[in-house]
């Protein structure tokens, strides 16, 4: 049987190092590779990505909204890079962030989770602000398919926080609540030791919020996404004050940092491999 998505995810960052790559194609950094921003520009951008990083880091994230603002082809244009990163063998963790009723979110399960997804994905980003109950298909046909979910907790902008940390009629915070929701779904792979296939997305920019709101981020026993390394400000030493004890839990996020090392693929690749290396070093509980 094919391994789970926290057991993949584990075994990748134990080879290459705790790095996620994001794949954003924005208009000024594909101009900034010499290239037209248009479909044509942003294909070379995107496969230049899928040439450089397969087969090198833990997992790379294409963003969604990237390729979606081409309309059906720069979605035929993402279909091929989840599928060329597949082929390299390498996680691919969709930040597509979708959130909606449940009869819906069984439709988008399907379409990024289900056996025979068209937009077929390691993992995807859910919002969970119809509550987290509302994500249950997702969270359900990614554990029959072994694949994984990443809850966005305590985002890395700065307008996330007036929401994530309100009270919640439970009086805990809606941070806490995610965190409640992904240890429970976690909860049989922990009792096997493994990483959980329910990840949440704690920004590396959060600063003490997991302490203030007295989060216990180990005890979800998932993997923890970190954006926000790099371009928006986190560095090593800010995720080691985040996270604190869950540490061995976390999958940095960096995309515009490292994209701007383009155009040339070697340059790209050394990048990231240095950067993997590194992030496993400064990461590691004795340094
Ligand atoms: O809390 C979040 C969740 C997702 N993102 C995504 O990450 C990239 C931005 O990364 P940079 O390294 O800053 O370029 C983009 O796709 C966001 O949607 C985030 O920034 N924060």
């Amino acid at each position: 049987m094919t391994a789970t998505f926290g057991a993949r995810l584990r075994a990748a960052m134990d080879e290459h190092g705790p790095l996620c790559v994001g794949i954003d194609p924005h208009r000024a950094l594909v101009e900034s590779w010499g290239l037209t921003y248009d479909l044509a520009g942003v294909e070379r951008f995107a496969l230049t990505c899928v040439e450089a990083f397969g087969g090198q880091v833990a997992a790379v994230k294409p963003q969604s909204a990237f390729f979606e603002v081409f309309g059906s082809r720069g979605v035929a244009l993402l279909e091929r890079v989840c599928a060329g990163l597949r082929e390299a063998g390498t996680l691919t963790v969709l930040d597509v962030k979708r959130g909606d009723i449940g009869s819906t979110m069984t439709a988008y399960a399907e379409a990024f989770l289900g056996s025979d997804a068209p937009e077929a994905v390691d993992a995807i980003t859910v919002s969970p602000y119809l509550g987290y109950g509302s994500l249950r298909p997702v969270l359900d046909l990614a554990a029959r398919t072994r694949r994984g979910v990443f809850v966005l907790a305590l985002t890395s902008n700065p307008e996330g926080a007036s929401v994530q940390h309100a009270r919640t009629t439970g009086a805990g915070s809606v941070a806490g609540e995610m965190v409640a929701g992904a240890a429970a779904d976690n909860a049989e792979a922990r009792a096997c030791g493994e990483l959980g296939s329910v990840g949440l997305v704690v920004g590396a920019t959060v600063g003490s919020a997991v302490t203030d709101l007295g989060l216990d981020l180990a005890a979800t026993g998932g993997p923890l996404l970190a954006p926000g390394v790099g371009a928006q400000g986190g560095t090593a030493q800010s995720l080691r004050e985040v996270f604190g004890p869950a540490l061995g839990q976390v999958l940095p996020s960096s995309s515009r940092e490292v994209l701007a090392c383009g155009p040339d693929a070697g340059a790209l690749r050394r990048t990231v491999t240095m950067t993997g290396s590194r992030m496993r070093e400064l990461l590691s509980k004795d340094h």
